[in-house]
């Protein structure tokens, strides 16, 4: 609870952060001085909405994301419109997007079905996404994880003979199942995923728990080739970013407005936002490339389009000042 009756600490706190970027990057050791961010905002931010999003209105969407220096937009997916309705237009959205140069656009593919129509489409990377839970296997792609990675090994196949990179998503429900997390991730990359993203699904982790998954599945694979997918549940995914960039890892999957969740995790909130997430970097002095003001724009436009308020501190601090 609180807040300043005069309201004026906002810019100055903006200001504050980007001349002092230097001092305090230099207070923190081990950080990258590049992040790449990952917007999700279109697919994992959107497929979560109760109210189907008009397909012009995801294109427009994703026009102005691709205009703000991001370089890597998660599209949509290719999975079934019965299970996942608000999908159902991937292909009118993949193909009615602009697609700038420089920027990459991946699409997720669970099996060969929605491989084939991602590439008819003009899909140029392709996600698959495995769980380190039966049970949430079983309710989020009808399969066991074992089956699954029989479906995935066969998309990747295809994949790789049509040199589509494949990026690898993990979906944990806790960060502790640690087995699990190192077995699953594992397989992933080793069928050839370039990168694993490691999604902490419902929002549950601390910087704690990021730090014990993180020291185990590096233990398979190289933080070069792993990123960070946190929902913000309990409002710890900045904290539990900042952990994995101290332990060498720069990528970071965040979505516009902080909008998201999965449809079959019960109790997950929203991804971290995309506006947080650069202003915390913006304030560490570590680059991304990305202009936020701009990324505030493009959520400000969603948010108006799905008539909810954004859930990004940033934004709401920037738009009230
Ligand atoms: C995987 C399936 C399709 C299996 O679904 P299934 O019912 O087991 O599939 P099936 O092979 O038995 O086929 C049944 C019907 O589905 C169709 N079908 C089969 N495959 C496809 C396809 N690719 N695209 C479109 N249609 C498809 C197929 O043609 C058939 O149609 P019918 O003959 O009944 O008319 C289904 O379970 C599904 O679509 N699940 C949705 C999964 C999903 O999108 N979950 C959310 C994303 S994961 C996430 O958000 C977490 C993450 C990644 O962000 C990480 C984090 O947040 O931490």
């Amino acid at each position: 609870l609180g807040e300043c009756p005069s309201g004026s600490s906002v810019c100055v706190v903006a200001l504050l952060c980007d001349t002092e970027k230097q001092i305090e990057s230099s207070q923190l050791s081990g950080l990258p001085e590049y992040v790449k961010i990952v917007e999700v905002g279109p697919r994992d931010g959107l497929q979560n909405e109760k109210v189907i999003v008009p397909t012009d209105i995801k294109i427009e969407f994703i026009n102005r994301l691709s205009q703000t220096g991001l370089s890597v937009i998660e599209v949509t997916s290719f999975v079934s419109s019965k299970w996942v309705p608000q999908m159902a237009d991937h292909t009118e959205v993949m193909k009615g997007i602009n697609q700038y140069p420089g920027v990459r656009y991946p699409v997720l593919t669970p099996n060969l079905q929605g491989f084939h129509r991602a590439v008819a489409a003009g899909a140029t990377e392709i996600s698959v996404f495995g769980a380190a839970s039966e049970s949430f296997s079983k309710k989020n792609i009808n399969c066991s994880i074992e089956e699954s990675m029989g479906k995935f090994e066969e998309v990747v196949k295809s994949a790789r003979h049509m040199n589509i990179p494949i990026r690898g998503l993990f979906i944990s429900i806790v960060l502790l199942a640690l087995g699990l997390s190192q077995q699953v991730s594992k397989r992933l990359y080793g069928m050839g995923c370039y990168e694993v993203s490691l999604g902490d699904t419902i929002g549950v982790g601390t910087p704690g728990s990021m730090k014990r998954m993180l020291e185990s599945v590096m233990k398979e694979i190289p933080p070069g080739a792993l990123a960070v997918h946190c929902h913000d549940t309990y409002g710890q995914a900045l904290a539990n970013i900042l952990t994995a960039l101290q332990m060498g890892i720069n990528v970071v999957d965040s979505a516009v407005s902080g909008l998201g969740g999965c449809p079959y995790a019960k109790g997950a909130s929203g991804n971290v936002a995309t506006e947080d997430l650069i202003y915390m970097l913006n304030g560490l002095g570590l680059n991304t490339g990305v202009d936020l003001y701009k990324v505030m724009e493009a959520g400000d436009f969603i948010c108006k389009a799905v008539h909810k308020n954004t859930n990004s501190k940033v934004a709401q601090a920037s738009f009230s000042a």
